[in-house]
C-alpha cells in the first residue's frame, strides 16, 4: 500500500538562493523527504532540483510539456524527452492557469498525455470546474468534457487532480461534501472509460493548507493533494504532507 501523493507546485515562482534554502528545509523534514512527495517547478529550476533532490525520496514533477514530443523547431518549448533526461517523475498537464492562460484544449492536452507517457513518466491532468459553471450545474459535464482527453493515453499509468478553479489561490476551500462527490464521479468515469485501475489516484487541489488537510485527505476518495501556495514554505507543507502519510 502506498502513502496518500503530495505534490507541491510552486507555479511561477522561485529564484536560486530562495529555492536552495526552501529545498534544503524540506529536505531536513522527515514528512516532507519521503516517497509520495514530489515538487514541481518551474522548467528553469529543474535542473537544480533534481540535483538537490538526488539521492532523495522527494519526486521532481514538471509543471507543464510540450505537446510537440520530436526535437526540432520549436522555439521556446521543453519537450517531455527533456523533462524525463533531467529526472522528472511527475508532470502536470492541463492545469487551470494553462487552460485559461494559454487556451489549451483536449487536442493539444492529448497531445501533451502521449508525448508524457512515452516518455516513461506520469502524467496528472488536472480537471475542474469554475464558479459560473459549478451554479449551472455543469460540473459533471465540464469534467466529463475535460477527462476526454484520457482516452488518448487509455489504460497506461496516469494521475487525476480535481481543482475547482473558484478554490485556486482564493482561500476557498470546497466542503469536504463537495470533494467527495466529485472525486467519486470522477474515479467512476475513469474506472469506466480510460482504463484507469481500482487504484486510480484523484488528488485534490485548492487552497489546502496545513488546518485543512486532515479533513480532505482522510477522505477515502481522495488520493492525495496538489498544493500551491502552502508548498513554497517548509512548515505548512510539512504538515500537509504529514496528513497524508495514511494509507490508500
Ligand atoms: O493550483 C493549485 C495547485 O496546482 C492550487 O493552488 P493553491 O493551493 O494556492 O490554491
Amino acid at each position: 500500500m502506498d502513502s496518500k501523493l503530495v505534490i507541491g507546485n510552486w507555479k511561477m515562482n522561485g529564484r536560486t538562493a530562495a529555492n536552495q534554502a526552501l529545498v534544503a528545509g524540506m529536505l531536513a523534514d522527515a514528512d516532507i523527504n519521503r516517497a509520495g512527495v514530489g515538487i514541481a517547478a518551474p522548467d528553469i529550476y529543474l535542473s537544480q532540483l533534481a540535483t538537490m533532490l538526488q539521492g532523495s525520496q522527494i519526486a521532481v514533477a514538471a509543471q507543464d510539456a510540450s505537446r510537440f514530443a520530436a526535437d526540432g523547431a520549436f522555439t521556446g518549448e521543453t519537450s517531455a524527452a527533456m523533462l524525463a533526461d533531467i529526472g522528472c517523475r511527475y508532470v502536470l498537464v492541463g492545469h487551470s492557469e494553462r487552460r485559461q492562460y494559454f487556451a489549451e484544449d483536449n487536442a493539444a492536452l492529448s497531445a501533451k498525455l502521449q508525448a508524457v507517457v512515452a516518455a516513461g513518466m506520469v502524467p496528472v491532468l488536472c480537471v475542474g470546474e469554475t464558479l459560473a459553471q459549478r451554479e449551472a450545474g455543469q460540473v459533471e459535464a465540464v469534467i466529463g468534457q475535460q477527462l476526454e482527453a484520457l482516452a488518448a493515453i487509455n489504460g497506461q499509468h496516469y494521475v487525476v487532480a480535481y481543482e475547482p478553479v473558484w478554490a485556486i489561490g482564493t482561500g476557498k476551500v470546497a466542503t469536504i461534501e463537495q470533494i467527495d462527490e466529485v472525486h467519486k464521479q470522477i474515479r467512476a468515469v475513469v474506472l469506466q472509460c480510460y482504463g484507469a485501475s481500482d487504484s486510480i489516484r484523484v488528488l485534490y487541489g485548492g487552497s489546502v493548507k496545513a488546518d485543512n488537510a486532515d479533513a480532505i485527505l482522510s477522505l477515502a476518495s481522495v488520493g492525495g493533494a496538489l498544493v500551491g501556495g502552502a508548498s513554497l514554505e517548509v512548515n505548512g507543507f510539512g504538515k500537509i504532507c504529514q496528513a497524508a502519510k495514511k494509507l490508500i
